[in-house]
């Protein structure tokens, strides 16, 4: 079945050839073709161009975007979607003064949505995490990794796990899985880290493995949670079990984590809301993917990545939403962009390839998404009519989605 959509005013993130990632300088372009047509043939992107060269107009279904942009969906690349319950009460306990650290050295926090993960049925966190899902999907993301790590011991993780994996044989979106079982230590290894750490490398990953729920290993490597040679040590397990990491590093405190990351050949770093001279020199030249998380920074008052001084020194950044229920309970992608824009100082251009093209390199999809590229997967949004994509940062709480194809089908 062949689609074709004519007359488009702005078609965004148009490459002939991807990318490796883009970095610094390059990140202030975004190809746009203006008054072009996109042609997709079952669930892949065939053909595209400007209206004037359009010499075929067969297609089975030809749609007039007169007005409108068309872009690739969003990729998110960290999000934590499976989880049971809610935090609204730390919310709430944050506005009286209390701070994310207080909150979790009262037993709150992360351990606080264990035990409501431990307790709820594998059904139900299905039910409640695939509304997140999909309301996701109605806000443009078309890809995302989502991560275990509310289950801290081993049947609660796997739980979380086959839940992300019957997500990912539900719905027509591109999801990596990433076991955290070194989100936080339980309360009953508190005294006892060595403990735990074994636990998860001789039980957990094994176990995981052997059941193919992971694509990639994570840690919380920060202070009060996994030091360096602790996560170390899971980054290493979890390579000799094929699982590359995407590591939570640098959100309060800058304690070597980053080189060390860059060292065990991590896909990822993640957060970075402090970020130090030495930790940008050893991002530069490596395969690393910095990755910011504006609206957790927004949401529980933290500062923002400083984006300016990472790509003023030529490294590369990718944008997520980190979707979870403590510190950012929203996935909104459009509203991760516009934070971008207007708290990082990231140019549109910036911030749309941070969350597209970069986005996919953190999570290894680059080969079928983030990029409007014959023979990548048709899965794209349909702007309402505007007057340039600068709407898209600029109108934050608008929501200018019109519709949304994931793998070539009309989704909304
Ligand atoms: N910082 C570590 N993990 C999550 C939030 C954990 C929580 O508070 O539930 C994050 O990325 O912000
Ligand atoms: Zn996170």
């Amino acid at each position: 079945m062949t689609t074709l959509f004519i007359n488009i005013k702005e078609l965004l993130q148009v490459r002939e050839q991807t990318p490796h990632f883009l970095a610094g300088d390059e990140m202030k372009t975004l190809p746009v073709l203006k008054n072009a047509f996109l042609r997709i043939e079952d669930d892949l992107i065939k053909d595209y161009g400007v209206m004037e060269d359009l010499t075929d107009s067969t297609a089975d279904v030809t749609i007039d975007a007169e007005g409108k942009t068309i872009l690739p969906t969003w990729i998110d690349s960290h999000t934590h979607i499976v989880y049971a319950g809610n935090r609204e009460q730390e919310f709430v306990d944050r506005i009286n003064g209390l701070s994310y650290e207080e909150i979790f050295n009262r037993g709150g926090g992360i351990l606080n949505s264990a035990k409501k993960l431990q307790q709820i049925s594998e059904s139900d966190l299905f039910e409640e995490s695939k509304k997140r899902l999909e309301e996701v999907m109605l806000q443009g993301t078309g890809a995302l990794e989502i991560k275990s790590g509310y289950g801290l011991t081993l049947e609660a993780e796997l739980k979380m796990l086959r839940v992300i994996k019957k997500l990912k044989e539900t719905y027509p979106v591109a999801i990596k899985s990433t076991f955290l079982g070194a989100h936080a230590f339980p309360a009953e290894y508190k005294d006892n880290h060595e403990a735990y750490i074994d636990l998860i490398c001789n039980e957990m990953i094994p176990a995981v493995a052997q059941e193919n729920l992971a694509d990639y290993i994570d840690a919380f490597l920060e202070t009060g949670y996994f030091s360096v040679a602790e996560t170390e040590k899971i980054m290493q397990t979890g390579l000799q079990y094929g699982l590359r990491s995407k590591i939570h590093v640098n959100q309060f405190t800058a304690i070597g984590g980053i080189k060390s990351c860059v060292e065990n050949n991590a896909l990822s770093v993640d957060h970075l809301e402090v970020v130090t001279d030495e930790d940008i020199e050893v991002l530069k030249n490596s395969k690393t993917m910095p990755v910011a998380l504006p609206t957790c920074s927004y949401f529980i008052s933290i500062p923002y990545t400083p984006a300016r001084k990472m790509l003023n020194a030529g490294l590369p950044l990718a944008l997520a939403s980190d979707f979870n229920p403590g510190t950012t309970p929203s996935g909104n992608m459009n509203f991760v962009v516009a934070t971008a824009c207007i708290k990082m100082k990231m140019t549109p251009e910036e911030a749309i390839n941070a969350a597209t093209i970069n986005a996919a390199y953190a999570m290894d999809l680059l080969e079928s998404y983030g990029s409007v590229t014959k023979g990548k997967k048709a899965s794209f949004i349909i702007t309402q009519p505007l007057s340039s994509y600068y709407q898209i940062p600029y109108a934050f709480g608008s929501n200018l989605i019109e519709s949304v194809y994931l793998n070539g089908k009309k989704w909304s």
